[in-house]
Order: structure tokens, then C-alpha cells, then sequence
């Protein structure tokens, strides 16, 4: 374990999750200064202890994936439109997806364990989503409960079920789910278990000794085992979530065209294109690379959500005209979250909106409905990739 057994209780906010493990999480809760997202990973790396940053930081064998996501991004150049009378006032950011009306077309990604990173886990990145006025995606493997979460963000939120062998543990959380005002379920397909990368299994897998599951914490009126998760997932599977909850079910973890047709036709709702930032397997591509491919087998049935290393407004402009509707950020919240909490994710959010926003306007665009391929130039291995 990575406790330190030094105190870590000053500054705890009030619905922290108590007792304090003496991990020495953060308790920070302030905006920051964000150049960019990139630029807050070393600072985010001195707000918290180690085992929290390789945990959030790292992926799955030699990281290839996750540099690739990177990577890929320089495959897709810019084409630039000029003298095309656009205003900084004409541009217009906000989408609709599944029935939400974003303000920006990108969202918090889920993602489990934030109290390895701040104290108050959870709550603080909903609330710190909902300042900003963005979707947050409550993770299944959350260290608070869904409820909690629902209750700290004023934004709209969508629940991520990792589902369970046991179908009475996943009927009860789709129930919890759609009680606690989730508007849709994100069905994770791509993952076995936590992220562990090389360097935190060195380190002996150092998760804090009071970690614990919100959902499934019988005190808190949850059930079963998080780690009995079913693996052998079909289409046949979002069928019981649909019945259970009436509620829109987007699939998350998709790379391969092949998938698309199968999963639409079990009822999926939207399609994420995501390697789960590189965590669960390398040596897949990089998803901006899978997303041309993946969105000209979508065909517009259905909206079609990228993730996996989003980082600067350009990148999200290279995803919308590749055939994302919208895409979602993961690990730069998390450094929001551990250098200001609540009001540090709401600091991220809002300054890659703003940079999308200046971007959006130099691209020439004057709404995001008016990015399409015409906007990018593909070169590289991504180019290879898409001629099959
Ligand atoms: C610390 C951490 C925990 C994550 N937990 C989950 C999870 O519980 N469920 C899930 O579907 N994806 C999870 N993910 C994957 C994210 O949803 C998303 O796919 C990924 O972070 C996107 O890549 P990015 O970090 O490069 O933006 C996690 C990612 C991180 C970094
Ligand atoms: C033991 C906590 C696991 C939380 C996140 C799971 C996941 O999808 C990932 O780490 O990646």
C-alpha cells in the first residue's frame, strides 16, 4: 500500500469521505492557471502522491497506445478556410447529443477512483463539471456513489455500467442509475479491471488501504462485487439495460468497423470510439486513427462519440470532422481535480473550451455542424489505415 501513514486532514472538504487514510490525497480547492492541458501534468504530479499519478498517468505494457493517441493526432492536418467572415461572436460550440444540449462539444470521460487523487473523490470533478456546464460520465468503478455524484453536479450526467456477472447487481444499478437522474448508460466494452501499468504493478498495485466502491457498498445501499465483472459481452446485452431502464446506451470502446452493425442492431444508441486512453491493451491504434472508419460505418444511424487523447481545441476539431459528434476528456480532468479540486476541473474544462473556441475561428468554421473532412488533410499511417 502507498500509505504513508503522515496526516493529510487540513483543508478535508466537509462531505469528504472519512476517515482520511493518511494516503495524502489532495484538498486542494481553487482555480488554476491553465496554459494548457498538456502543461498540467508535472504540476499535477507534485499535488499528489505517486501511486495516484502512475495510476492515472500511465497505460497498459510499453504505453505504445497511449503515445500513439498523441501521435495520430499529427496524421490529421488542418485545412484552414479564409476571408469567410467569421466572428468570434458567430461561433457557436454547443451540440446535442442523446437529447442533452452541451455548451461545448466535449465531456468528462468516466473514470474510477478520483479519491486516489483528491479527497472528496468523485463529488468535487461532478461539481467542478457541472460549474463549467458540462456532462460528467460517473464512472461504475467510482470510489463515491452515484447518487452523491448525481446530487454535487448541476450539469446533465450519463452513468458508465460496467456490468456485472451477477444480473441482479446490474438490474439494481441501472435502477439506482435512472433514479438518481442519469440520462443515458455507457456501456463499457473495452476493459477487464483497473488500469495497470507496468509501473504501478512495480510498485504492488499501491491503491489506498480505505479504498472502497461506492455502488456496491452495502451501507449505501449497493450490492456485489466490482471486480465480477461479465466479460463475455454480445449485443444481446444492451437489451437488458434498455428493458431496465428505458434510457439511451451508447457503447464505449469501439475501434473495428466490423463491430458497428452487430451493436446497432442490439439497440445501441450512440457508438464511442475509444481505446480507454491506452489502459486495457496496447498496440491498438490511436482512436482519432479508428474514427474515419468507424464513422463512415455508422453512417450517421446513430451520433458516434470519440475519446483517447484529446488535448488542445485542435484536437477536438480534428475528431468533429472526422465524424464525431462529440468527444470525451479523461485524464487532463483529473489533473484539474488534483490541482484545485472541484474548481480546478471547472478551471480545465473551461480553458479547452476556450482554446477550441479561438481555434474554431482561425479554422474558419463558424459552428461545429460545419466541420467535416474538407477540414483535414490525413497523412501518415492513419492515411495507410484508411485505405484498408
Ligand atoms: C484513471 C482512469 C480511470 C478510468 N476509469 C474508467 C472507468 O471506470 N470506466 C471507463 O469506461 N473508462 C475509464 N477510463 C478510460 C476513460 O473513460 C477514457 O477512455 C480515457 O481516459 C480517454 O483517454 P485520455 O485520458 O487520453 O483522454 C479511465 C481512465 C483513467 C485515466
Ligand atoms: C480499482 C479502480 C479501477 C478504476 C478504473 C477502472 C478503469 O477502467 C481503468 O483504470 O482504466
Amino acid at each position: 500500500q502507498a500509505d504513508t501513514g503522515s496526516e493529510a486532514t487540513a483543508g478535508v472538504a466537509s462531505d469528504a469521505v472519512s476517515p482520511p487514510s493518511g494516503y495524502g490525497a489532495s484538498t486542494a480547492s481553487s482555480h488554476i492557471d491553465v496554459i494548457s492541458l498538456p502543461r498540467l501534468r508535472e504540476p499535477f504530479r507534485e499535488a499528489i502522491p505517486e501511486a495516484g499519478y502512475v495510476f492515472v498517468t500511465g497505460a497498459k505494457g510499453d504505453e505504445w497506445t497511449l503515445r500513439e493517441n498523441r501521435r495520430a493526432m499529427e496524421d490529421f492536418r488542418i485545412m484552414t478556410h479564409r476571408l469567410t467572415g467569421v466572428s468570434s461572436g458567430d461561433v457557436d460550440l454547443s451540440v446535442e447529443i442523446l437529447g442533452e444540449r452541451m455548451p461545448f462539444p466535449f465531456f468528462v470521460a468516466p473514470m474510477g477512483a478520483h479519491r486516489m487523487t483528491h479527497e472528496e473523490g468523485e463529488v468535487a470533478t461532478a461539481r467542478g463539471a457541472g460549474m463549467a456546464g458540462a456532462l460528467y460520465c460517473s464512472s461504475g468503478a467510482s470510489n463515491r456513489t452515484l447518487e452523491e455524484i448525481a446530487e454535487a453536479t448541476t450539469g446533465s450526467k450519463w452513468f458508465q455500467l460496467y456490468f456485472n456477472r451477477d444480473e441482479d447487481v446490474t438490474r439494481s444499478l441501472l435502477r439506482r442509475a435512472k433514479a438518481a437522474g442519469y440520462s443515458a448508460i455507457v456501456l463499457t466494452a473495452d476493459a477487464l479491471g483497473p488500469g495497470t501499468p507496468d509501473d504501478f504493478l512495480a510498485m504492488g498495485m499501491p491503491f489506498r488501504s480505505d479504498m472502497t466502491f461506492g455502488n456496491h457498498d452495502p451501507a449505501k445501499g449497493g450490492s456485489g462485487d466490482f471486480f465480477a465483472q461479465k466479460v463475455d459481452l454480445t449485443p444481446e446485452d444492451i437489451k437488458l439495460i434498455k428493458d431496465e431502464t428505458g434510457l439511451p446506451v451508447i457503447v464505449k470502446g469501439i475501434l473495428r468497423p466490423e463491430d458497428v452493425d452487430p451493436i446497432i442492431a442490439g439497440g445501441a444508441d450512440a457508438i464511442q470510439v475509444s481505446n480507454h486512453g491506452g489502459r486495457q491493451i496496447d498496440g491498438v491504434p490511436g482512436a482519432i486513427s479508428a474514427l474515419p472508419l468507424v464513422a463512415r460505418a455508422v453512417n450517421g444511424r446513430v451520433p458516434v462519440i470519440m475519446d483517447s487523447g484529446i488535448r488542445r481545441g485542435i484536437d477536438v476539431i480534428r475528431a468533429l470532422s472526422m465524424g464525431a459528434d462529440c468527444v470525451a476528456v479523461g485524464r487532463p480532468v483529473m489533473y484539474g481535480l488534483g490541482l484545485g479540486g472541484a474548481p480546478g476541473v471547472q478551471s480545465v474544462l473551461e480553458a479547452l473550451a476556450s482554446e477550441l473556441r479561438s481555434d474554431m475561428l482561425l479554422t474558419g468554421a463558424r459552428s461545429v455542424a460545419d466541420l467535416d473532412p474538407s477540414y483535414i488533410s490525413v497523412t501518415g499511417p492513419s492515411a495507410t489505415m484508411q485505405e484498408g
